[in-house]
């Protein structure tokens, strides 16, 4: 039985606490029944149930509204706790049209925000280029303004829900502009001449990802997100947002690890006696519900401030996912580890959940990334100055 006394913490209101439970009860009753063997069709599956049941509503905001982080966190960790692929088929409605909620025009908004949240259309965030991963600001692939057209043309790759997805956001080089200022966003409808997939990646847990290939790819000028020029702050801008609901995907694989853990040692005896009462696996046991109750204040001080109106999160977001990721990794090996040869059987929930963790430290944003950004977070505070 997971512990929920977290959710009595002030960062809290009581819609939060009724979501976190309606969400939990629903996910028990639903997911399990949704078939998981082929990846594509499960994630369109899953988008659609939880468009269906009102939760994809929590993944955007149109004219007039905010998006409720902490809402998008207690979801993903709720998710997470159940089915990884749900919390990602959920994660990257959110993340896919982060932009179009935060830098939209309303009629853009209008365009696509009801469907993907009704989980009638599937969205796609496309910023990676073969070259340029956490190096966003050496992205090379161009848009060209042509009359009342940009023509994109370049390659993105590691694409979540690349293949899959109706629409992405997708960063290009506009103008002459080097670096990080010569970045433009854009929404991208799929199945445009010119727009292919040209490879489908498998990696360590099923998820969709594709590399996309754009040649003379062409779309209206109103696709155009925001500013030319600045595609660079409105990607760091979704990222600072969506960074803290990675921070809670991984807060619901440790919680569901420590669970898991929980119930091996009190059933498995050794000498007579269950596991649990050995000190050595007590002192594993405390390591692990520490890591979950730090990574949780760090997961809700990110989105509590966000959600209070801070103008930008990104030491918050950044220590969140950082410390988040990496100590769900040490609590889910824990878990394995506690579990002997079970914990490494295809089909344990812990062995699942060690392939789940391993891609959040590596996407939007890898660990040391998030150091590079904490760091120069605190030497600014330091030097007095952003
Ligand atoms: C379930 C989900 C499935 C998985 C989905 C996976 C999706 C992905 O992984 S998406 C790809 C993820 N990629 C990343 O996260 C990229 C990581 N890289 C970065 O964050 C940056 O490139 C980073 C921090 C390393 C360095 O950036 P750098 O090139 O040094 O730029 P920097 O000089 O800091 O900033 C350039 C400008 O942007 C501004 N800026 C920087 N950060 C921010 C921010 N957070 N908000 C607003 N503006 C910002 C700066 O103030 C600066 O502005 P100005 O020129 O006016 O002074």
């Amino acid at each position: 039985m997971a512990d929920k006394s977290f959710l009595e913490w002030p960062f809290f209101e009581d819609r939060h606490r009724a979501l976190a439970a309606e969400l939990d009860n629903w996910a028990g009753a639903n997911l399990g029944g949704i078939d998981h063997s082929d990846t594509d069709t499960a994630c369109r599956a899953l988008v659609a149930a939880l468009g269906e049941a009102g939760w994809t509503r929590h993944s955007g905001a149109e004219a007039g509204e905010t998006l409720d982080v902490r809402t998008l966190c207690l979801i993903r960790e709720t998710l997470a706790r159940h089915d990884g692929l749900a919390d990602f088929a959920f994660a990257m409605q959110g993340l896919g049209t982060g932009a179009i909620s935060l830098f939209g025009t309303p009629e853009q908004q209008a365009e696509w925000l009801p469907l993907t949240r009704a989980g009638k259309a599937i969205s796609a965030f496309a910023l990676t280029e073969p070259q340029s991963g956490s190096d966003v600001a050496n992205s090379t692939m161009t848009a060209t303004l042509d009359g009342d057209h940009y023509v994109l043309n370049g390659e993105k790759t590691w694409i979540s829900n690349g293949g899959i997805a109706d629409v992405y956001t997708l960063f290009a080089r506009t103008g002459e502009a080097p670096g990080a200022r010569g970045l433009s966003a854009f929404i991208v409808p799929a199945g445009l001449p010119g727009f292919e997939v040209v490879e489908r990646q498998q990696v360590i847990a099923p998820h969709p990802l594709a590399t996309l290939r754009f040649t003379g790819c062409r779309i209206p000028k109103s696709a155009l997100l925001g500013q030319p020029g600045q595609g660079f702050k409105i990607a760091m801008s979704v990222l600072d947002v969506f960074r803290s609901t990675v921070a809670a995907a991984a807060l619901g694989f440790a919680r569901r690890a420590l669970d898991e853990a929980l119930q091996r040692v009190s059933e498995r005896t050794v000498q007579g006696a269950p596991l649990f009462e050995l000190q050595m696996v007590q002192g594993h046991i405390a390591d692990m519900a520490l890591d979950v109750d730090a990574s949780a204040l760090l997961v809700y001080r990110a989105a509590w401030a966000k959600d209070s109106g801070a103008a930008r999160v990104t030491r918050e977001a950044a220590m969140a996912k950082l410390f988040s990721t990496d100590q769900a990794q040490q609590v889910i090996d824990k878990a394995v580890q506690l579990h002997g040869g079970d914990g490494v059987r295809r089909g344990q929930k812990v062995e699942e959940l060690y392939r789940d963790i391993r891609a959040l430290r590596i996407y939007e944003g890898a660990s040391d990334v998030q150091r590079v950004v904490i760091a120069r977070q605190a030497l600014g505070a330091f030097q007095g100055g952003k």
